[in-house]
């Protein structure tokens, strides 16, 4: 999870770990949290900040996903935020993307579509999503990201396997509208 200093990550991250709302301070490198799911899966959320180079260096090109925070009331920054996003895109091939457009609650806050139009991400060539979100509010729209993500990684992690079962679906069927035939 990147983006640029201010959008939100730290209070994102720590709704998602925690499940509550945490009060942040500037995160000069990077942190590593875990979130857990009902179902024994897990994703190791790693949140980079401004002096975090290094690390997106090193996780973001070997992550499934990447989640990109962008403060939706900062419009003065949204190029440099665009311009992050794509250049990120551009060193690593693999991730599904999910935008947050942060900070919904506040006056002024540009819509998600709004926001996928100005930061161009129609031309991600690969799975992505916007969500709007409210990191200060209990459902304030993260947790439905993260269901995004999930699913988004579980099927790009498996796409031979999905195929497969889909596969197998249709011969099954065919073989049951078969075996009801004289
Ligand atoms: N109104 C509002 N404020 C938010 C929201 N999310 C975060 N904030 C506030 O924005 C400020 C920055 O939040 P952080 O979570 O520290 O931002 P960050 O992206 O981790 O920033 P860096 O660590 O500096 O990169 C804090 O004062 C938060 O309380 C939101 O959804 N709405
Ligand atoms: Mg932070």
């Amino acid at each position: 999870m990147t983006g640029l200093d201010g959008a939100g990550k730290s209070t994102i991250a720590g709704r998602l770990i925690h499940g509550t709302l945490v009060e942040t301070l500037p995160t000069t490198s990077f942190e590593l949290g875990v979130m857990n799911f009902d179902d024994n899966t897990w994703i190791e959320l790693w949140d980079i900040g401004k002096y975090g180079e290094v690390a997106a260096k090193t996780y973001i090109p070997h992550s499934e996903g990447l989640i990109f925070v962008v403060d939706s009331t900062d419009r003065e920054r949204l190029p440099e935020a665009t311009e992050k996003l794509h250049g990120l895109l551009k060193k690593a091939s693999r991730p599904v993307v999910l935008v947050l457009a942060n900070k919904q609650d506040s006056p002024g806050a540009l819509t998600p579509p709004s926001l996928a139009d100005q930061m161009r991400l129609d031309s991600i060539r690969r799975a992505w999503h916007i969500k709007g979100t409210s990191a200060i509010e209990e459902r304030g729209g993260v947790y439905e990201g993260i269901e995004w993500l999930r699913n988004a990684m579980q099927v790009a992690q498996h796409p031979i396997q999905q195929g497969m079962i889909r596969k197998r679906r249709r011969q099954r069927g065919f073989c049951e509208s078969r075996r009801g035939l004289p």
